[in-house]
């Protein structure tokens, strides 16, 4: 049996080390075929109409699951193309006006768009020149913590910056635009950060400031804290779509927000989403790679306890899908309770690791510790820029060695290693391979790990998109913030 998963875009699917003697055998897969059949129908008819069995919002209402609609731009839909058009323009008004974008955000607020920024812009973006950057604006985070020296470095930063280009360009105002996402529209995070910011940057001369809101589009009684100040301020909205989780809005305005900021092909991602639903409406599990993954991952915890998933993209700039991931697979699949409300405690622990940097720190423990993991790689295979390690110190014979190898290969050469002597001693992991790092291979990636999760979910009977655990602190936080205002 052939243990890849190959589609028409070269996206792969290598479960070679997870599937097999030693491994979630094909028994264990068939062994599951109803279940797999009911959970494929569950997520059929949540395509089709939205609902999810016994899926309820925080308020206690029933709530529509909508984010694979989120790939089809269409009239009507929750991307259209009037609302991809609104996005573009935005970008397009950035351009050779705007200086810097501060984006404000935490949690699934946060982490797709700087998935979408790591992948399409690097780390350098902000050191280029507006002309590298092709006139779009430099982009900076903030709010996905709550740090007082970072907050004020980078307020300090963007004081700077001003005062150099009111030397440099006759006293021309420096201009950044505030973009704030929050769902809820009131997250301590991201609103507090974002007041400070606010504050400072617009009682400073020679800095003009805009901000854009992206929240909840209900209005009166429902509107968000957000919503009401944009209202009454009068600053320009995007929607974060009633029945997209944050965890899911990567591919709503939120995530593409920041993707028009740089000028990133948010069709091409889409487009790369809308592929990988359209392969995933199969039913036979050796075709649908969503499915397949959710299946495979399932068996290997429950039956075989290796319910931690360390996710290790080769690559720096992939280390942002991994983070995106952890919250994807904790919040969505890290449950108390079944549907029936029986205590299941589910959970898969996601951990961060980026190859080959964690190879030299967490990869010990992955070889040699409980075995109580599943590896799972992400592979690109073409490079756009490559360098050749050249012969510079023939001398050395163990330099000499690995010279006329592209970094990629010795890149590659690192992760297959790793998998192999993983799977040596029985540690399971499997490899999805990127043809190359793009907005459409990128869209694949991330929708295929989404609808992944509800697969899930339905296997192990718990609701994927709600998320009540992280009311429980909150709830005691509020009075804790209350005590210690002076
Ligand atoms: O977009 P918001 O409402 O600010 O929430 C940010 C994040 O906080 C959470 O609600 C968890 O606390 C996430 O589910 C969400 O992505």
């Amino acid at each position: 049996m052939n243990k890849t998963l190959v589609l028409a875009s070269g996206f792969t699917f290598d479960y070679e080390n997870l599937l097999g003697d030693g491994k979630v055998t094909t028994g264990d897969v068939a062994a599951l075929a109803g279940r797999i059949a009911a959970a494929h129908r569950a997520v059929e008819h949540m395509r089709a109409t939205g609902e999810v069995r016994g899926h309820l919002s925080k308020d206690g209402e029933p709530e529509k699951v909508l984010f694979s609609q989120l790939p089809y731009i269409e009239e009507g839909h929750l991307n259209s193309p009037v609302s991809i058009r609104k996005l573009q323009e935005f970008g397009q008004s950035l351009r050779n006006r705007v200086d810097a974008v501060v984006s404000f955000g935490i949690g699934g607020s946060f982490l797709g768009n700087k998935v979408l920024f790591d992948v399409h812009s690097g780390d350098f973006w902000n050191y280029k020149s507006r002309e590298a950057r092709d006139g779009y604006p430099k982009l900076f985070f903030s709010g996905q913590n709550i740090d007082a020296r970072r907050t004020t470095e980078l307020i300090d930063l963007l004081i700077k910056e001003a005062g150099v280009k009111a030397r440099h360009e006759q006293g021309k105002p420096y201009r950044v635009t505030l973009i704030v996402i929050s769902k809820s529209g009131s997250t301590l995070d991201t609103m507090s950060t974002f007041m400070v910011a606010y504050d400072k940057l617009k009682k400073q001369p020679g800095l003009e400031v805009e901000v854009v809101a992206v929240t909840d589009p209900a209005t009166g009684e429902k509107a968000t804290l957000l919503k009401k100040l944009a209202t009454e301020q009068g600053w320009p909205t995007f929607r974060v779509p009633d029945g997209v989780g944050g965890r899911f809005s990567i591919f709503s305005e939120v995530g593409l927000v920041t993707a028009a900021c740089i000028g990133m092909d948010i069709e091409a991602f889409l487009a790369g989403a809308r592929a990988m639903d359209e392969v995933c409406r199969t039913g036979d599990i050796w075709q649908n790679p969503a499915m397949l993954n959710a299946v495979l991952k399932y068996v290997a915890a429950e039956t075989y306890g290796r319910d931690i998933e360390v996710f290790m993209p080769y690559g720096d700039y992939l280390k942002s899908v991994a983070e995106w991931y952890v919250q994807l697979l904790a919040e969505s699949l890290g449950k108390r309770t079944d549907r029936e409300e029986n205590v299941v405690f589910y959970g898969r622990t996601p951990i961060v690791a980026v190859g080959t940097t964690d190879m030299h720190a967490q990869t010990q423990q992955h070889q040699d510790g409980k075995k109580d993991k599943v590896v799972q790689f992400v592979k690109v295979q073409d490079w756009e820029n490559d360098p050749v390690i050249p012969n510079v110190f023939p001398s050395a014979a163990k330099l000499a060695e690995i010279s006329s190898l592209h970094l990629s290969q010795a890149l590659d050469a690192a992760r297959e290693a790793n998998a192999e002597a993983l799977i040596h001693d029985g540690r399971f992991n499997a490899t999805f391979v990127l043809p190359s790092v793009t907005a459409y291979h990128l869209g694949e990636l991330l929708y295929m790990l989404a609808l992944s999760v509800a697969y899930e979910g339905e296997l192990a009977n718990v609701d994927a998109f709600d998320q009540p655990g992280v009311e429980a602190y909150k709830r005691i936080l509020g009075p804790k913030l209350k005590a210690r205002k002076k």
